[in-house]
């Protein structure tokens, strides 16, 4: 008998089977799969309220072995005094300090390896995964982060969740999941001179559109990307997220294996060739069935720029600034509309004629040894005497502190602070302004980063994306400049500049061994239901008539240092309404200052960060259900986990219920029928994934009913560690080896 020929299947696919701990069942019809979460990496910004959430139900962390955690947001990145350890003096700002003494005591009382702010491994939780080899290929990886997506790079399927989430994972280490469409991006030819990988994700999502991803996970392929080191194939897949994608991948090759070998978490001798073999074969098969397909010919890209508030409104910095009237949708043109006004830009401007009072290179994007090397290499091929241009504030901010390190041992620290660039220590910074490092209003940045939301940088901020390599000379000109001219000058400068364009490896450092330190918690009794529940929910709705109503646009960064879910409200939509006056905001304006639903005309409502606050203020506001023709998917996730309902419905249904809300008509949405009701008009249909929709009805509480599942979980992980053994966290679990740290102290425990 001849064996039937298997099926084709993606990387995504592959990876996606290999972690099934229990597919949906039939009978539930739920469409949600039970997945394994091979990597967990934790910050203080969205964990406070997960680990709270365990104390209160009693559960350990299921792998502490498989969690990694540390402080990056809040951060101060000014001087850090190595002699000092304790958080009362190294982060003045009571509520950023509040939130890292949170992660302390929480990795203290669960037991987690924890990189804290005088430990030389610490970092963006994105930039320290891959440096320490916790990320590998073929893993499952999340992160209450949007930007998780950057660990795809490695041929892992990485995303971000919110907190309630990251509560399921640190009790169950699985999540539940709907698989999404296969899209592939192949980037095929060779790329102009001076252009990047920044610059390639960015006119990819200038082209497919910021919701363009929406409900897919990205495959990026293509002759160009196999071409790009590790840190250039991270910039791409971090970016996913821009794009409307969860997570974006890229299949391991020689380059990636490369990258990992010796690191301090990777698997080593036999197991990393057993590991190697295993990472071989996860390539997307020959006829594996894509949904969706994109090419982009290479000699198409222009090294790019942002000029709007939407990582989609990108232009090569050739280019002037587009006239709104020159988009069809009329929600896109309100959109550019507005985002002019913001942005403080006339249609027909020159990109190259913007002057710029900030320059920020760093973030979970572009805060890599690869990136500081780059911009580096700007500063030098303008000669030893370029210098910032006047009125220019330009600070350089490693993504690690091991990248800092290896900076400096190259000596690229010198050429920064030479040429006036602010040399700081490592964080996020001013990609988002938790801490002191803010974008003042009015005031123009060129920045590595990857949002240019309203307010993102700092309240009335304004922000241009770039690379790493336009960043420095933009902060060279006082504009905004294309990179390449400085490289053409290079060509006659008499500065010898010979950086290494191999990446160096951060000097490994070894992980040390944690004793597991918690107390044994016991397990809660089991009782899955949770005191809310969704059904007929009637209400005036607040219409919104804008594209990618972004969440940092409905919670602004200041409101997410609390450490309880409550008490958001007087934050949502924060930056609008004060701009635009107390009475005229629509939520301040009555009825719609009662109202209970919203209703947005534009797509994508949600998008970026996965902050679950942002779902938290709207319920708090008394806003329970939002209607638009798409979601951002995190923030899709978040709602469900608020027993919120978010409803998707035609661009056109939107708008005929926008301007019912506009009249102030009552809407009534009933999730048992699955239809809202309005007036006299016939009703509206929608439908809900019939998992959440049970559990919206019935109050079930998904961390209860997963634990449910505990033997199952336990047989995948028997078997995991008998296919995978190096998955099984390596180094430190388990073995009770005192804890020592670069300056141990109390923090460094
Ligand atoms: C704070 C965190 C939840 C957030 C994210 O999810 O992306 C942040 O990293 C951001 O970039 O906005
Ligand atoms: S996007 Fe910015 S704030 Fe978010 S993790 Fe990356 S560096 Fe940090």
């Amino acid at each position: 008998m001849t064996q039937a020929t298997p099926k084709p299947q993606t990387l995504y696919d592959k990876i996606w089977n290999d972690h099934v701990v229990k597919h949906s069942s039939a009978a539930q019809d739920n469409g949600l799969d039970l997945i394994y979460v091979d990597r967990h990496l934790v910050h203080e910004v969205s964990s406070p309220q997960a680990f709270d959430g365990l104390r209160a139900a009693g559960r350990p962390v299921r792998r502490p072995d498989c969690t990694l955690a540390t402080v990056d947001h809040n951060v101060p990145t000014g001087f850090r005094d190595k002699k000092v350890h304790d958080l009362g003096s190294l982060v003045a700002d009571p509520e950023s300090r509040a939130q890292c003494a949170a992660l302390e005591t929480n990795v203290k009382d669960f037991g987690l390896s924890y990189f804290g702010l005088q430990d030389r491994r610490q970092g963006i939780v994105h930039v320290i995964g891959p440096e320490q080899g916790f990320t590998l290929p073929g893993i499952t990886c999340v992160c209450g982060d949007s930007h998780t997506s950057t660990h795809g790079a490695f041929g892992a399927l990485a995303f971000g969740i919110g907190t309630s989430e990251v509560e399921h994972v640190l009790a169950t280490q699985t999540i539940l999941q709907k698989k999404s469409k296969n899209m592939r991006i192949t980037v095929d030819g060779e790329l102009l001179e001076g252009v990047n990988s920044k610059d390639v994700i960015l006119h990819i999502i200038g082209v497919i559109s910021a919701s363009g991803g929406n409900g897919c996970v990205i495959e990026y392929s293509g002759s160009v990307i196999r071409g790009f080191s590790m840190e250039a194939r991270m910039s791409i897949c971090n970016m996913s997220i821009e794009a409307g994608s969860r997570a974006g991948m890229i299949a391991p090759d020689g380059v990636t294996f490369a990258y990992l070998k010796n690191r301090p978490l990777a698997p080593q001798g036999e197991t990393w060739d057993r590991a190697e073999a295993y990472w071989r074969t996860l390539t997307s098969d020959e006829g594996a069935k894509f949904d969706v397909e994109v090419n982009i010919p290479a000699s198409d890209i222009i090294p790019s720029v942002t000029w709007g508030t939407s990582p989609q409104d990108v232009v090569p910095i050739t280019g002037s600034v587009p006239d709104p009237a020159s988009f069809s949708n009329p929600d896109r043109q309100r959109a550019a509309e507005r985002s002019l006004k913001y942005m403080d830009l006339v249609p027909g401007t020159r990109m190259e004629d913007i002057k710029i009072d900030n320059v920020f290179i760093g973030s979970c994007t572009n805060g890599r040894i690869e990136d500081l090397r780059s911009a580096a290499n700007i500063v030098l091929a303008a000669g030893a005497n370029a210098t910032v241009a006047p009125g220019v504030y330009a600070m350089v901010v490693p993504g690690s502190s091991l990248v800092k390190l290896q900076a400096e041992a190259e000596g690229l620290d010198v050429v920064f602070k030479r040429a006036g660039f602010d040399w700081r220590e490592a964080g996020c910074s001013m990609c988002v302004g938790m801490n002191e490092d803010q974008l003042l209003p009015g005031k123009r940045c060129a920045s590595t980063s990857n949002r240019n939301f309203e307010g993102r940088q700092g309240a009335g901020g304004r922000t241009h994306l770039l690379s790493p390599a336009m960043a420095a000379a933009a902060a060279l000109r006082g504009k905004l400049a294309d990179a390449r001219q400085f490289l053409h000058k290079s060509a006659q400068s008499t500065v010898d500049l010979v950086l290494p364009s191999d990446h160096i490896a951060a000097e490994p450092v070894p992980i040390p061994v944690l004793e597991f330190t918690s107390k044994k918690i016991p397990t809660a009794a089991s009782d899955n239901v949770s005191a809310k529940v969704f059904r007929v929910w009637r209400g005036v709705a607040a219409p919104m008539y804008i594209e990618n109503i972004d969440t940092d646009m409905i919670l602004p960064k200041q409101f997410l240092k609390t450490i309880v879910r409550t008490g958001l409200k007087h934050g949502l939509f924060y930056n609008v309404r004060n701009d635009a006056g107390a009475a005229h905001f629509i939520l301040d304006r009555a009825p719609f200052d009662k109202a209970t639903i919203l209703v947005s005309t534009g797509k994508n409502f949600g998008c970026g960060s996965s902050r679950e606050h942002a779902a938290w203020a709207l319920d708090d506001f008394g806003i329970r259900c939002v209607i638009a023709p798409s979601f951002g998917e995190i923030f899709r996730s978040n709602c469900f986990q608020n027993c919120m309902l978010p409803v998707e419905l035609s661009v056109e249904e939107c708008r005929a219920l926008a301007s019912d809300a506009e009249a102030g008509l009552e809407l009534v949405v009933d999730l048992e029928r699955q239809e809202i009701t309005r007036g006299d008009h016939a009703p509206m249909l929608f439908t809900t994934d019939p998992f959440r929709r049970t559990c919206l009805l019935n109050g079930f509480d998904d961390i209860a009913t997963t634990m449910q599942d505990d033997a199952a979980i336990a047989a995948f992980e028997q078997r995991r560690s008998q296919m995978w053994p190096w998955l099984d966290g390596i180094g430190y679990a388990g073995k009770k080896v005192k804890v020592k740290s670069a300056g141990a102290s109390a923090m460094e425990w």
